[in-house]
């Protein structure tokens, strides 16, 4: 990108490498053509009154795009389901989302989009609940032209990532509770997991349509998991996660659907299950750390299965990567390290 010294006249077409200030005594003082404007033949005559014979610009090649042009491409290439992108300025493009839902990157596309010269992608982090028009993401080019294979790049890149950046909307979920614990069912103490489980769960949209308390007996147990995921979309299962004689509630999970991984690396959640029924019924055990914590990995997890995504078992290792809590007095999730791997 060269820039050069031309008379006014020969500037149609070519861009601006400086701003131009406009000052009418006693009236104004502003500007009136911004830095990396592409002069046209209506731009003269005013040039002319601002005293301007010369112009510093940059000669636009054939395969050069201008940066604002470059901006909305790029805007273009980001969004996906559920993202509109905002008018440029200075070749930046802002990406909002439509609706209330899980912020989705596909964030190895976005990596490759930054390696292109001259391309700047940013975005909130994958897997952020984000809310209807909230800016998810942003783009632009450093200034003040783009060469047209750059672009060409950037497009292929977004042809073979199918989605860049997108939100995914809640479902409404029917969502069933299976409380374990034969001290609760015996009212010998008060259930504290069904209020914390409730709030996570209609919070995302979802609703708690099945509550079953029952006592530290695999049988009783997984009765009731397969019960409740007959009638809902989603099984939590609480507490009897660990290592007492009266944990069974994993062999109980595992005795009715595919367990796709027991223990996580996330502090706290280590001891979370995540599953599968055969027909692809999500089952979550959440230990009791589920109950107490005030974020756990049932906050990382849960969001993306409401949001309809299947969980793998690399998906909950991945977590481990800004998967620990500190514990800060008070709280501040989400606005924090948590899950931000
Ligand atoms: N030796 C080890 N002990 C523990 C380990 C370990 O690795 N080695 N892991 C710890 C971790 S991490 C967690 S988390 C807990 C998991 O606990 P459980 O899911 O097995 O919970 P319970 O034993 O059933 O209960 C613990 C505690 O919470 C009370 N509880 C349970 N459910 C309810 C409810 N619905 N309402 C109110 N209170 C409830 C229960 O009465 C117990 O007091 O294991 C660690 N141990
Ligand atoms: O699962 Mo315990 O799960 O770390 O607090």
């Amino acid at each position: 990108m060269k820039s050069k010294k031309v008379k006014v006249e020969d500037a149609v077409g070519t861009i601006l490498c400086h701003d131009i200030t406009e000052i009418v005594p006693g009236e104004k003082k502003g500007r009136a053509f911004k830095k990396g404007h592409k002069v046209t033949a209506e731009d003269i005559d005013k040039l002319r009154r601002l005293g301007k014979n010369h112009l510093q610009v940059i000669d636009m090649d054939k395969d050069d795009v201008h940066e604002d042009e470059a901006g909305i491409f790029l805007g273009k290439i980001l969004a996906g389901r559920n993202v509109e992108a905002s008018e440029p300025s200075e070749s930046r493009v802002n990406l909002f989302s439509t609706v209330n839902g899980l912020l989705k990157v596909n964030v190895d596309a976005l990596i490759a989009l930054n390696t292109l010269d001259d391309v700047v992608a940013s975005t909130l982090p994958n897997y952020t609940i984000v809310g209807k028009g909230e800016m998810i993401a942003g783009t632009k080019v450093t200034p003040l032209t783009v060469k047209g294979n750059i672009l060409k790049e950037a497009d292929k890149i977004r042809r073979e990532a199918g989605e860049i950046v997108s939100v995914l909307p809640f479902k409404p979920l029917k969502a069933g509770l299976v409380i374990t614990g034969t001290e609760v069912y015996k009212g010998l103490i008060k259930d504290a997991f069904r209020p914390v489980l409730t709030e996570k769960i209609e919070r995302l949209g979802g609703t708690v349509t099945f509550v079953s308390f029952v006592p530290d007996d695999e049988e009783v147990i997984k009765s009731k998991i397969l019960e409740a995921a007959a009638e809902c979309d989603v099984v939590l299962v609480s507490g009897g996660m660990a290592v007492d004689a009266d944990d069974v509630t994993p062999k109980a999970i595992a005795s009715v659907s595919e367990v796709i991984k027991y223990g996580s690396p996330v502090l706290p959640g280590a001891m979370f299950l995540m599953a599968y029924m055969k027909d692809d019924t999500p089952v979550i055990g959440i230990p009791a750390c589920g109950m107490y914590a005030k974020v756990t990995i049932l906050d990382l997890v849960y969001p993306r299965v409401a949001a309809g995504e299947k969980i793998r078992k690399e998906d909950i290792i991945r977590l481990a990567n800004g998967g620990l809590c500190r514990r800060c007095e008070p709280c501040h999730y989400p606005n924090c390290s948590f899950g931000r791997g």
